[in-house]
Protein backbone atom coordinates (compact mmCIF):
# COMPACT_ATOMS: atom_id res chain seq x y z
CA UNK A 1 0.00 0.00 0.00
CA UNK A 2 0.98 3.50 -0.77
CA UNK A 3 2.48 5.83 2.58
CA UNK A 4 -0.24 7.69 3.87
CA UNK A 5 0.33 11.21 1.68
CA UNK A 6 -1.23 13.62 4.28
CA UNK A 7 -1.28 14.49 7.77
CA UNK A 8 -2.18 17.40 9.82
CA UNK A 9 -0.48 20.64 10.42
CA UNK A 10 -1.07 22.63 13.86
CA UNK A 11 -3.51 25.33 12.15
CA UNK A 12 -5.65 22.11 11.09
CA UNK A 13 -4.26 22.67 7.13
CA UNK A 14 -3.77 19.67 6.07
CA UNK A 15 0.33 18.73 4.84
CA UNK A 16 2.01 16.60 2.46
CA UNK A 17 3.97 14.04 3.91
CA UNK A 18 6.93 12.25 1.95
CA UNK A 19 8.39 8.86 3.35
CA UNK A 20 11.86 8.12 2.94
CA UNK A 21 12.78 7.07 -0.26
CA UNK A 22 14.38 3.55 0.05
CA UNK A 23 17.80 2.88 -1.81
CA UNK A 24 17.78 0.42 -5.16
CA UNK A 25 18.88 -2.82 -4.42
CA UNK A 26 22.45 -2.72 -4.00
CA UNK A 27 23.10 -6.71 -4.56
CA UNK A 28 20.50 -7.05 -7.56
CA UNK A 29 22.41 -4.70 -8.76
CA UNK A 30 25.87 -6.44 -8.17
CA UNK A 31 24.71 -9.85 -9.60
CA UNK A 32 24.02 -7.75 -12.76
CA UNK A 33 27.65 -6.72 -12.81
CA UNK A 34 28.42 -10.05 -12.30
CA UNK A 35 26.66 -11.14 -14.63
CA UNK A 36 27.31 -8.96 -17.65
CA UNK A 37 31.06 -10.30 -17.10
CA UNK A 38 30.09 -13.79 -18.21
CA UNK A 39 28.13 -12.85 -20.95
CA UNK A 40 30.00 -13.97 -24.69
CA UNK A 41 31.65 -10.60 -25.38
CA UNK A 42 34.51 -8.87 -24.57
CA UNK A 43 33.97 -7.87 -21.20
CA UNK A 44 32.54 -3.86 -21.04
CA UNK A 45 31.74 -4.25 -24.93
CA UNK A 46 27.96 -3.36 -24.80
CA UNK A 47 29.01 0.07 -23.22
CA UNK A 48 26.33 2.00 -21.79
CA UNK A 49 23.73 -0.62 -22.68
CA UNK A 50 25.37 -2.92 -19.58
CA UNK A 51 25.54 -0.31 -17.68
CA UNK A 52 21.57 0.41 -18.14
CA UNK A 53 20.77 -2.93 -17.46
CA UNK A 54 22.37 -3.01 -14.35
CA UNK A 55 20.67 0.31 -13.55
CA UNK A 56 17.06 -1.72 -14.12
CA UNK A 57 17.96 -5.18 -12.10
CA UNK A 58 19.05 -3.00 -9.04
CA UNK A 59 15.75 -0.98 -9.20
CA UNK A 60 13.65 -4.37 -10.16
CA UNK A 61 15.50 -6.06 -6.86
CA UNK A 62 16.44 -8.86 -9.09
CA UNK A 63 19.02 -9.94 -11.33
CA UNK A 64 18.23 -10.98 -14.72
CA UNK A 65 16.14 -8.15 -14.83
CA UNK A 66 12.48 -9.07 -16.42
CA UNK A 67 11.61 -7.48 -19.20
CA UNK A 68 8.95 -4.19 -18.78
CA UNK A 69 5.39 -6.30 -18.60
CA UNK A 70 3.21 -2.56 -18.17
CA UNK A 71 5.23 0.91 -19.30
CA UNK A 72 2.76 3.59 -18.74
CA UNK A 73 3.29 7.50 -20.05
CA UNK A 74 1.52 9.78 -18.23
CA UNK A 75 0.89 13.20 -20.13
CA UNK A 76 0.47 15.90 -17.44
CA UNK A 77 -1.20 18.58 -19.39
CA UNK A 78 -2.15 22.33 -18.56
CA UNK A 79 -2.57 26.23 -19.52
CA UNK A 80 -0.07 28.87 -18.21
CA UNK A 81 -0.97 32.40 -17.61
CA UNK A 82 1.53 33.66 -19.01
CA UNK A 83 0.75 32.17 -22.23
CA UNK A 84 -0.50 35.86 -22.79
CA UNK A 85 2.66 37.40 -22.64
CA UNK A 86 3.63 35.84 -26.51
CA UNK A 87 6.12 33.62 -24.65
CA UNK A 88 4.92 30.94 -26.91
CA UNK A 89 5.31 30.15 -30.81
CA UNK A 90 1.49 28.97 -30.27
CA UNK A 91 -1.62 29.70 -28.83
CA UNK A 92 -2.94 28.66 -25.69
CA UNK A 93 -5.81 26.53 -27.46
CA UNK A 94 -2.94 24.11 -28.85
CA UNK A 95 -3.12 22.31 -25.47
CA UNK A 96 -6.80 21.19 -25.29
CA UNK A 97 -6.32 20.49 -29.05
CA UNK A 98 -3.41 18.53 -28.43
CA UNK A 99 -5.39 16.59 -25.31
CA UNK A 100 -7.79 15.21 -28.04
CA UNK A 101 -5.11 14.19 -30.15
CA UNK A 102 -3.71 12.16 -27.51
CA UNK A 103 -6.85 10.73 -27.11
CA UNK A 104 -7.83 9.58 -30.57
CA UNK A 105 -3.58 8.58 -30.72
CA UNK A 106 -2.12 11.18 -33.76
CA UNK A 107 0.61 12.82 -31.30
CA UNK A 108 4.18 11.80 -31.43
CA UNK A 109 3.82 10.38 -28.08
CA UNK A 110 1.33 7.97 -29.28
CA UNK A 111 3.43 6.73 -32.15
CA UNK A 112 6.87 7.04 -29.51
CA UNK A 113 5.05 4.52 -27.03
CA UNK A 114 3.57 2.47 -29.49
CA UNK A 115 7.61 1.98 -30.65
CA UNK A 116 8.27 1.39 -27.03
CA UNK A 117 5.36 -0.95 -26.05
CA UNK A 118 3.64 1.47 -23.52
CA UNK A 119 0.08 2.64 -23.21
CA UNK A 120 -0.83 6.28 -22.88
CA UNK A 121 -2.76 8.32 -20.72
CA UNK A 122 -3.53 11.89 -20.52
CA UNK A 123 -4.54 13.72 -17.08
CA UNK A 124 -6.40 17.70 -17.57
CA UNK A 125 -5.03 19.65 -14.64
CA UNK A 126 -5.69 22.91 -15.76
CA UNK A 127 -6.58 23.35 -19.37
CA UNK A 128 -8.10 26.32 -20.55
CA UNK A 129 -11.15 24.77 -21.62
CA UNK A 130 -13.52 21.72 -21.60
CA UNK A 131 -11.47 18.12 -21.95
CA UNK A 132 -13.31 14.80 -21.57
CA UNK A 133 -14.49 13.73 -18.01
CA UNK A 134 -12.04 10.77 -18.42
CA UNK A 135 -9.02 12.91 -18.32
CA UNK A 136 -10.29 15.83 -16.07
CA UNK A 137 -10.97 13.91 -12.88
CA UNK A 138 -8.17 15.50 -11.11
CA UNK A 139 -8.53 19.29 -12.70
CA UNK A 140 -7.10 21.42 -10.30
CA UNK A 141 -8.49 25.32 -12.52
CA UNK A 142 -8.45 26.20 -16.04
CA UNK A 143 -5.35 28.15 -16.91
CA UNK A 144 -2.69 28.49 -13.74
CA UNK A 145 -2.06 32.12 -12.72
CA UNK A 146 0.50 34.23 -14.92
CA UNK A 147 3.52 33.83 -12.67
CA UNK A 148 5.51 37.30 -13.42
CA UNK A 149 2.52 38.97 -11.41
CA UNK A 150 1.28 36.42 -9.55
CA UNK A 151 1.20 33.17 -7.86
CA UNK A 152 0.33 29.62 -10.51
CA UNK A 153 -1.69 28.43 -7.24
CA UNK A 154 -3.19 28.59 -4.36
CA UNK A 155 -2.26 26.92 -1.68
CA UNK A 156 -4.88 24.47 -1.45
CA UNK A 157 -4.67 24.13 -5.42
CA UNK A 158 -0.90 23.62 -4.96
CA UNK A 159 -1.70 20.93 -2.40
CA UNK A 160 -4.35 19.29 -4.54
CA UNK A 161 -2.23 18.94 -7.86
CA UNK A 162 0.71 17.55 -6.00
CA UNK A 163 -1.77 15.07 -4.16
CA UNK A 164 -3.53 14.38 -7.49
CA UNK A 165 0.23 13.33 -9.37
CA UNK A 166 0.91 11.31 -6.17
CA UNK A 167 -2.80 9.26 -6.60
CA UNK A 168 -2.15 9.11 -10.15
CA UNK A 169 1.16 7.33 -9.74
CA UNK A 170 -0.66 4.99 -6.71
CA UNK A 171 -3.35 4.36 -9.39
CA UNK A 172 -0.83 3.22 -12.37
CA UNK A 173 1.83 1.12 -9.90
CA UNK A 174 -1.55 -0.92 -8.62
CA UNK A 175 -2.59 -1.61 -11.95
CA UNK A 176 0.84 -3.15 -13.00
CA UNK A 177 2.81 -0.39 -14.44
CA UNK A 178 6.54 -1.32 -13.30
CA UNK A 179 8.03 1.42 -15.62
CA UNK A 180 6.62 5.13 -15.19
CA UNK A 181 7.39 7.74 -18.14
CA UNK A 182 6.28 11.26 -17.47
CA UNK A 183 5.30 13.69 -20.45
CA UNK A 184 3.91 17.20 -20.37
CA UNK A 185 1.46 19.31 -22.66
CA UNK A 186 0.74 22.95 -21.97
CA UNK A 187 1.70 25.86 -24.42
CA UNK A 188 3.83 29.15 -22.10
CA UNK A 189 4.95 25.66 -19.80
CA UNK A 190 8.66 26.20 -20.84
CA UNK A 191 8.56 29.20 -18.64
CA UNK A 192 7.89 28.12 -15.64
CA UNK A 193 9.97 25.43 -15.86
CA UNK A 194 12.93 28.03 -16.94
CA UNK A 195 11.88 30.22 -13.26
CA UNK A 196 11.68 26.94 -11.55
CA UNK A 197 15.15 25.81 -12.77
CA UNK A 198 16.62 29.00 -12.28
CA UNK A 199 15.63 29.73 -8.92
CA UNK A 200 16.80 25.79 -8.12
CA UNK A 201 20.02 25.65 -9.91
CA UNK A 202 20.29 29.92 -8.76
CA UNK A 203 21.02 30.67 -12.52
CA UNK A 204 20.64 33.98 -14.29
CA UNK A 205 17.28 34.06 -16.94
CA UNK A 206 19.30 34.75 -19.67
CA UNK A 207 21.25 31.91 -19.30
CA UNK A 208 18.19 29.21 -18.85
CA UNK A 209 15.77 30.73 -21.40
CA UNK A 210 14.95 28.32 -24.28
CA UNK A 211 13.85 28.89 -27.53
CA UNK A 212 10.44 26.39 -26.34
CA UNK A 213 8.70 25.69 -29.40
CA UNK A 214 10.62 27.61 -31.62
CA UNK A 215 10.05 31.31 -30.54
CA UNK A 216 11.48 34.63 -32.84
CA UNK A 217 13.84 37.08 -31.17
CA UNK A 218 11.48 39.38 -29.92
CA UNK A 219 9.27 36.98 -28.33
CA UNK A 220 12.45 35.21 -26.66
CA UNK A 221 12.99 39.10 -25.05
CA UNK A 222 9.88 38.68 -23.62
CA UNK A 223 9.43 35.38 -22.69
CA UNK A 224 13.06 36.87 -20.69
CA UNK A 225 11.38 39.44 -18.91
CA UNK A 226 8.56 36.93 -18.17
CA UNK A 227 11.16 34.78 -16.70
CA UNK A 228 13.02 37.29 -15.08
CA UNK A 229 9.86 39.01 -12.87
CA UNK A 230 8.93 35.35 -12.13
CA UNK A 231 12.09 34.97 -10.60
CA UNK A 232 11.88 37.48 -8.20
CA UNK A 233 8.67 36.21 -6.87
CA UNK A 234 10.16 32.68 -7.10
CA UNK A 235 13.22 33.61 -5.22
CA UNK A 236 11.80 34.42 -2.06
CA UNK A 237 9.99 31.21 -1.22
CA UNK A 238 12.92 28.59 -2.87
CA UNK A 239 13.60 27.14 0.36
CA UNK A 240 10.31 25.38 0.43
CA UNK A 241 9.32 23.56 -2.48
CA UNK A 242 5.58 23.52 -2.06
CA UNK A 243 5.74 27.19 -1.70
CA UNK A 244 7.99 27.56 -5.20
CA UNK A 245 5.04 25.11 -6.70
CA UNK A 246 2.54 27.67 -5.86
CA UNK A 247 4.20 30.84 -6.91
CA UNK A 248 6.31 29.34 -9.93
CA UNK A 249 4.92 26.35 -11.45
CA UNK A 250 1.18 25.45 -12.48
CA UNK A 251 -1.14 22.45 -11.35
CA UNK A 252 0.40 20.54 -14.39
CA UNK A 253 4.53 20.89 -13.20
CA UNK A 254 3.11 20.46 -9.42
CA UNK A 255 1.32 16.89 -10.51
CA UNK A 256 4.39 15.97 -12.55
CA UNK A 257 6.45 17.06 -9.47
CA UNK A 258 3.72 14.45 -6.64
CA UNK A 259 3.78 12.03 -9.80
CA UNK A 260 8.01 11.43 -9.93
CA UNK A 261 8.55 11.78 -5.71
CA UNK A 262 5.31 9.23 -5.45
CA UNK A 263 7.03 6.91 -8.14
CA UNK A 264 10.08 7.20 -5.85
CA UNK A 265 8.58 6.06 -3.06
CA UNK A 266 7.10 3.53 -4.53
CA UNK A 267 10.37 1.99 -5.75
CA UNK A 268 9.17 2.21 -9.13
CA UNK A 269 11.89 3.19 -11.76
CA UNK A 270 10.76 6.45 -14.15
CA UNK A 271 12.27 7.53 -17.29
CA UNK A 272 12.40 11.53 -17.38
CA UNK A 273 11.82 13.44 -20.22
CA UNK A 274 12.70 17.16 -21.03
CA UNK A 275 12.87 20.89 -19.33
CA UNK A 276 9.70 20.56 -18.21
CA UNK A 277 9.94 17.23 -16.25
CA UNK A 278 12.80 17.81 -15.60
CA UNK A 279 11.87 20.98 -13.54
CA UNK A 280 9.65 19.12 -11.51
CA UNK A 281 11.91 16.41 -11.25
CA UNK A 282 14.10 18.72 -9.29
CA UNK A 283 11.76 20.12 -6.92
CA UNK A 284 10.50 16.85 -6.28
CA UNK A 285 13.95 15.80 -5.27
CA UNK A 286 13.34 18.71 -2.59
CA UNK A 287 10.42 16.99 -1.35
CA UNK A 288 11.75 13.14 -1.35
CA UNK A 289 15.30 13.32 -0.97
CA UNK A 290 16.57 10.75 -2.83
CA UNK A 291 13.98 10.42 -5.38
CA UNK A 292 16.33 10.84 -8.22
CA UNK A 293 18.22 7.23 -7.68
CA UNK A 294 15.02 6.28 -9.25
CA UNK A 295 15.03 8.27 -12.47
CA UNK A 296 16.41 7.72 -15.39
CA UNK A 297 17.25 10.44 -17.76
CA UNK A 298 16.21 9.57 -20.93
CA UNK A 299 17.82 12.47 -23.37
CA UNK A 300 19.60 15.77 -22.81
CA UNK A 301 16.41 18.70 -24.62
CA UNK A 302 18.01 20.86 -27.00
CA UNK A 303 16.47 23.36 -23.78
CA UNK A 304 19.27 24.81 -22.28
CA UNK A 305 17.20 24.34 -19.01
CA UNK A 306 17.42 20.64 -19.27
CA UNK A 307 21.51 20.53 -19.13
CA UNK A 308 21.39 22.35 -15.53
CA UNK A 309 18.54 19.78 -14.50
CA UNK A 310 20.64 16.92 -15.50
CA UNK A 311 23.76 18.40 -13.98
CA UNK A 312 21.94 19.18 -10.52
CA UNK A 313 20.29 15.40 -10.09
CA UNK A 314 23.53 14.30 -11.38
CA UNK A 315 21.52 12.14 -14.15
CA UNK A 316 23.69 11.36 -17.52
CA UNK A 317 20.92 11.20 -20.27
CA UNK A 318 20.59 7.65 -22.51
CA UNK A 319 19.87 10.05 -25.72
CA UNK A 320 21.06 13.03 -27.52
CA UNK A 321 19.06 13.90 -30.18
CA UNK A 322 18.05 17.68 -29.93
CA UNK A 323 14.71 16.83 -29.15
CA UNK A 324 12.76 19.86 -27.70
CA UNK A 325 9.09 18.58 -27.85
CA UNK A 326 8.23 16.95 -24.52
CA UNK A 327 5.05 15.11 -24.36
CA UNK A 328 7.13 12.48 -22.64
CA UNK A 329 8.68 12.06 -26.81
CA UNK A 330 12.81 12.28 -25.54
CA UNK A 331 11.72 9.51 -22.91
CA UNK A 332 9.88 7.11 -25.27
CA UNK A 333 12.82 7.37 -27.93
CA UNK A 334 15.24 6.08 -25.09
CA UNK A 335 12.78 3.42 -23.69
CA UNK A 336 13.13 0.49 -26.59
CA UNK A 337 17.38 0.98 -25.40
CA UNK A 338 16.80 0.02 -21.77
CA UNK A 339 14.47 -2.99 -23.18
CA UNK A 340 17.39 -4.11 -25.33
CA UNK A 341 19.40 -3.89 -22.34
CA UNK A 342 16.92 -5.93 -20.51
CA UNK A 343 16.89 -8.49 -22.91
CA UNK A 344 20.79 -8.41 -23.48
CA UNK A 345 20.74 -9.37 -19.58
CA UNK A 346 17.90 -11.49 -19.97
CA UNK A 347 18.70 -13.70 -23.33
CA UNK A 348 22.25 -13.83 -24.10
CA UNK A 349 24.32 -17.14 -23.32
CA UNK A 350 27.40 -17.67 -20.71
CA UNK A 351 30.69 -18.04 -21.92
CA UNK A 352 30.23 -21.68 -20.02
CA UNK A 353 26.96 -22.19 -21.28
CA UNK A 354 27.90 -21.41 -24.87
CA UNK A 355 31.49 -23.55 -24.37
CA UNK A 356 33.23 -20.17 -25.21
CA UNK A 357 36.65 -19.71 -23.22
CA UNK A 358 36.43 -16.85 -21.11
CA UNK A 359 39.05 -14.14 -21.02
CA UNK A 360 42.34 -14.65 -19.50
CA UNK A 361 43.35 -11.88 -17.10
CA UNK A 362 45.49 -10.13 -19.64
CA UNK A 363 43.13 -10.38 -22.52
CA UNK A 364 40.72 -8.49 -19.99
CA UNK A 365 42.23 -4.93 -20.42
CA UNK A 366 39.00 -3.03 -20.99
CA UNK A 367 36.87 -1.33 -18.42
CA UNK A 368 34.95 -3.23 -16.53
CA UNK A 369 30.79 -2.86 -16.32
CA UNK A 370 31.73 -2.65 -12.41
CA UNK A 371 34.07 0.34 -13.06
CA UNK A 372 31.74 1.67 -15.21
CA UNK A 373 28.41 0.58 -13.38
CA UNK A 374 29.39 1.68 -9.27
CA UNK A 375 27.72 4.99 -9.01
CA UNK A 376 24.22 2.71 -10.70
CA UNK A 377 23.60 2.13 -7.07
C1 LIG B 1 1.44 21.22 -31.67
C2 LIG B 1 2.28 21.14 -30.41
C3 LIG B 1 2.47 19.92 -29.78
C4 LIG B 1 3.25 19.86 -28.64
N1 LIG B 1 3.59 18.82 -27.85
C5 LIG B 1 4.37 19.25 -26.89
N2 LIG B 1 4.57 20.56 -26.99
C6 LIG B 1 5.45 21.28 -26.11
O1 LIG B 1 5.51 22.68 -26.40
C7 LIG B 1 4.97 23.47 -25.38
C8 LIG B 1 6.02 24.22 -24.62
O2 LIG B 1 6.67 25.17 -25.39
P1 LIG B 1 6.37 26.74 -25.18
O3 LIG B 1 6.75 27.06 -23.78
O4 LIG B 1 7.20 27.41 -26.20
O5 LIG B 1 4.89 26.91 -25.43
C9 LIG B 1 4.28 22.50 -24.47
O6 LIG B 1 2.96 22.33 -24.85
C10 LIG B 1 5.08 21.29 -24.63
O7 LIG B 1 4.45 20.14 -24.15
C11 LIG B 1 3.87 20.98 -28.09
C12 LIG B 1 3.67 22.23 -28.70
C13 LIG B 1 2.87 22.31 -29.85
C14 LIG B 1 2.66 23.64 -30.51
O1 LIG C 1 12.31 19.66 -23.29
C1 LIG C 1 11.10 19.69 -23.30
O2 LIG C 1 10.42 18.93 -22.59
C2 LIG C 1 10.37 20.69 -24.17
C3 LIG C 1 11.06 21.51 -25.01
C4 LIG C 1 10.38 22.42 -25.78
C5 LIG C 1 9.02 22.47 -25.72
N1 LIG C 1 8.37 21.67 -24.88
C6 LIG C 1 9.01 20.78 -24.11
Amino acid sequence: MPDSPQSSTASGYPRIEFGAVREPDEQAGRQAVARQQQLTKPAGSLGRLEELSVWVAARQGTCPPRPFSRPRVVVFAGDHGVAADGVSAYPSEVTGQMVTNFLTGGAAVNALAANAGASVRVVDMAVNGDTSEVVAAHKVRRGSGAIDKDDALTTEQAHAAVTAGRTIADEEIDGGADLLVAGDMGIGNTTPSAVLIAALTANEPVAVVGRGTGIDDNAWMRKTTTIRDALRRARKVVDDPMALLRTAAGADIAALTGFLAQAALRRTPVVLDGVVVGAAAMVAEELAPGARQWWLAGHRSAEPGATMVLDHLDLAPVLELDMRLGEGSGALAALPLVTASVRVLDEMATFAEAGIGSPTEAESTAPSAEQRSEELF
